[in-house]
């Protein structure tokens, strides 16, 4: 079996080309090719498939816009609405093999179509619609669940943060000052109260200046990732509406610890992410060896 190894902003992804729809990508091949030690690596596996060969109806039915269903896979099996950074790659890799020709196009994903554009080495992806998951507590709040460490000491208080739905669940974290975000111990999974039913991907955010956050996350079906692109827009919309804005009509720049990426509010409570994608490796993949 043919792959592609890439990523973005250091979230990395197996990518397997099923251009006939005819691969069984299920939980226990998706964990043996992202395993790092036994298997190729990555955070997560991304399946290239036509839209009108997906299995899910809600998908099939992106296949007037879209040509190519991202399918996405996170590094424990699970299936995943969407992955920001792995759109980039994933248009990446439909240009490079000349599956899209253009420098905008749409592709399909499990939490709707996604528009991107090519801009020079950047790509941006518009990643539609956004929403407070408990708009009413949001607004009367700012705050609607908490976050505790393993490794912090039960005496200090759990931490706040605002549950934000990108397609995918995300729960961000206001770091107090006192805290350095580069200590955290993220190597465990974050206990969230009250968790979601589905999961959910914890980020961590440090102001740094106007427009400017950095943040570490830990992503569900992963652990801690160099990067997460709907991570990344859910921390600077939170961090936007905490500072007033709630609509962000500038800018946002954010750092992870692999890169730096860029958040602009459009309208219609849309948003896009901007930055690098990095096609690294071809290869071969012998199934019977994985197994
Ligand atoms: N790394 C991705 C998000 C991947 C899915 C996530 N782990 C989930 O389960 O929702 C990104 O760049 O957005």
């Amino acid at each position: 079996m043919r792959f592609t190894k890439g990523h973005g902003t250091e979230n990395d992804f197996v990518l397997v080309p099923d251009l006939d729809a005819r691969l069984n990508l299920d939980a226990d091949l998706t964990r043996r090719l992202a395993d790092r030690h036994a298997g190729i690596g990555g955070d997560g596996v991304i399946r290239v498939v036509p839209t009108e060969s997906a299995t899910e109806e809600a998908v099939r039915s992106q296949a007037g816009r879209a040509r190519w269903f991202m399918d996405y896979r996170n590094a424990d099996g699970s299936t995943a609405e969407m992955c920001g950074n792995g759109t980039r790659v994933f248009a990446s890799y439909l240009r490079r093999e000349g599956l899209e020709t253009s420098d905008e196009f749409e592709i399909a994903t499990r939490a709707g179509i996604k528009g991107i554009r090519f801009e020079g080495d950047v790509v941006a992806t518009n990643m539609g619609q956004w929403r407070f998951v408990d708009e009413a507590k949001a607004v009367a709040e700012g705050f609607d669940s908490l976050v505790l460490l393993r490794d912090r000491p039960l005496s200090e208080d759990p931490w706040s943060a605002l549950s934000v739905d990108m397609g995918n669940p995300h729960t961000v974290v206001a770091l107090p000052e006192s805290v350095d975000l580069a200590t955290l111990d993220l190597f465990h999974v974050p206990e969230v109260r009250p968790l979601p039913p589905q999961g959910t991907n914890v980020e961590f955010v440090r102001v740094m200046g106007p427009g400017h956050i950095a943040m570490r996350v830990h992503e569900r079906g992963v652990g801690e990732t160099q990067s997460c692109g709907t991570g990344v827009c859910a921390a600077a919309l939170a961090t936007s509406f905490w500072a007033g804005n709630p609509e962000p009509k500038e800018d946002w720049t954010v750092d992870v610890p692999g890169g730096r990426l860029r958040v602009r509010g459009l309208p219609n409570h849309e948003v896009e992410l901007a930055g690098p994608a990095a096609l690294v490796a071809d290869g071969t993949i012998d199934l019977s060896a994985l197994a």
